[in-house]
């Protein structure tokens, strides 16, 4: 509905402490003896700064208030039936009756002065103000009613230290509890992830391998719970090459998002370990038992499109556009009804936790036993000692 001298531009740029500074010196004016000229131009302008559309009822409001002011009582004959919008600007005009110009004037003042307190309270925070604090390893924050999880070591292609599997849990147990509606992991930097960070093999004293075996399976077994475990929808943004533990997991997600750059490998023959995730229970009710084995066992690497040929992925998207269209779909999806869509997450995954938390517990006895084997130390020793890459 356009308004003109009233209601205009609803979106130009302004940054919060100025429409701050400006709604409080609104507020005083109307708390001093009246409005002045000076008032209404100011809050003229202001109204232009909105950033949240308040609505045909309030433009209404503003624009008799504004007529009112500059012309005094409305003056001219009533539109006719089928000018709709006219007519309404009229009625709204005419309402007003007698009212005096300075109370009109008033009135606008303090309107606007009221819109634009709520309008700075309701903007969005920049990232550094949403970001959760606690965090050394991951960026998280919460917007749209969505809670970002992004693993933060760029540097290190993301690799999953200790600590990152530590805070991973964390946030996660804190997302299952906040108001978000779906929660998302992704990777800061060209990586999405490249899956365990081989350092956590390195620094055991002697004798104490077998502990530290036993403590790391601990480690993984409470790390894929939480994901087998979790109440509301989770969205993985894979934004670069996913690696390892990184991939497998993804069996246990609700949407995989990927950028056209991403790839999909599962070395772990070549590490002389073993899959986790729940991964040999996932994969092959994914792609089909051939081409589970095809990435398990012979750690063929897929690209994003073949990952989505095989059901792995949901939706591929072109890199350049990548976060763009992603985010556009999430918002949409973080609107629809919450508790319905938890509740269908919870349906589907209640059918197969047991077996799950089965799967898990069975993949990591395994694998206790494979850190301790030479196959696996040796292409640790290999990678660290940069004779082997994947
Ligand atoms: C006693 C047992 C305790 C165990 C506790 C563990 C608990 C859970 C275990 C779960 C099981 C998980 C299994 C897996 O995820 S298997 C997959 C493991 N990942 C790899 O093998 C990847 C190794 N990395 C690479 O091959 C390459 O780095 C990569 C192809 C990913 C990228 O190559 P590129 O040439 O582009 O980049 P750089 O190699 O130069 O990497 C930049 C720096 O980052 C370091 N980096 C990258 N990935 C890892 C990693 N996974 N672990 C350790 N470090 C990594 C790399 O060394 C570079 O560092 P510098 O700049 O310092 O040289």
């Amino acid at each position: 509905m356009a308004m003109a001298g009233a209601v205009r531009c609803w979106r130009l740029g302004a940054g919060p402490s100025s429409l701050q500074i400006q709604a409080l010196s609104l507020h005083m004016s109307k708390t001093a003896m009246g409005a002045s000229q000076k008032d209404f131009e100011s809050a003229m302008n202001q109204v232009k700064l909105l950033k949240k559309d308040p609505g045909n009822e309030v433009k209404l409001k503003l624009y008799a208030l504004y007529k009112q002011t500059t012309e005094g009582p409305c003056n001219t004959p009533r539109p006719g039936v089928f000018d709709l919008i006219n007519k309404a600007k009229w009625d709204a005009w005419n309402a007003l009756g007698n009212l005096p110009k300075e109370t009109a004037r008033q009135n606008y003042v303090d309107l606007v002065s009221d819109l634009s307190s709520s309008d700075s309270s309701s903007q969005v925070k920049p990232e550094a103000d949403r970001k959760q604090p606690g965090y050394e390893t991951l960026v998280v924050t919460s917007e749209d009613s969505i809670t970002k999880i992004m693993m933060n070591r760029p540097a290190k292609k993301n690799a999953l230290t200790v600590q990152m599997y530590r805070e991973i849990m964390l946030a996660l147990e804190a997302a299952s509890k906040d108001d978000s509606t779906l929660i998302v992991l992704t990777g800061n930097g060209d990586y999405y992830s490249s899956g365990n960070d081989l350092m956590n093999f390195m620094n055991i004293p002697p004798g104490e391998m077998e502990k530290e075996a036993k403590n790391g399976a601990i480690l993984l077994r409470d790390f894929v719970g939480c994901f087998i475990d979790f109440p509301k929808p989770l969205v993985a943004v894979i934004n670069g090459p996913a690696v390892g533990i990184s991939v497998t997991i993804l069996g246990l997600f609700d949407l995989v998002y990927a950028s056209d750059r991403a790839t999909f490998h599962t070395p772990f023959t070549h590490l002389g370990q073993s899959p986790e995730g729940c991964s040999s229970y996932t994969f092959p009710k994914i792609m089909g038992q051939a081409k589970a084995a095809e990435m398990l066992m012979f750690g063929k690497k897929l690209t994003a499109r073949e990952a989505c040929a095989q059901g792995l992925v949901t939706e591929v998207f072109p890199d350049s556009t990548f976060q763009k269209e992603v985010w556009t779909r999430l918002k949409a999806y973080s609107k629809l009804p919450r508790n319905a869509l938890h509740i269908s997450k919870q349906s589907i995954r209640n059918l197969e936790k047991e077996k799950l938390h089965a799967v898990n517990a069975g993949e990591n006895s395994v694998l206790q036993e494979r850190w301790l084997s030479d196959e696996c130390m040796n292409a640790v020793v290999s990678f660290l000692s940069r004779k082997a890459k994947l």
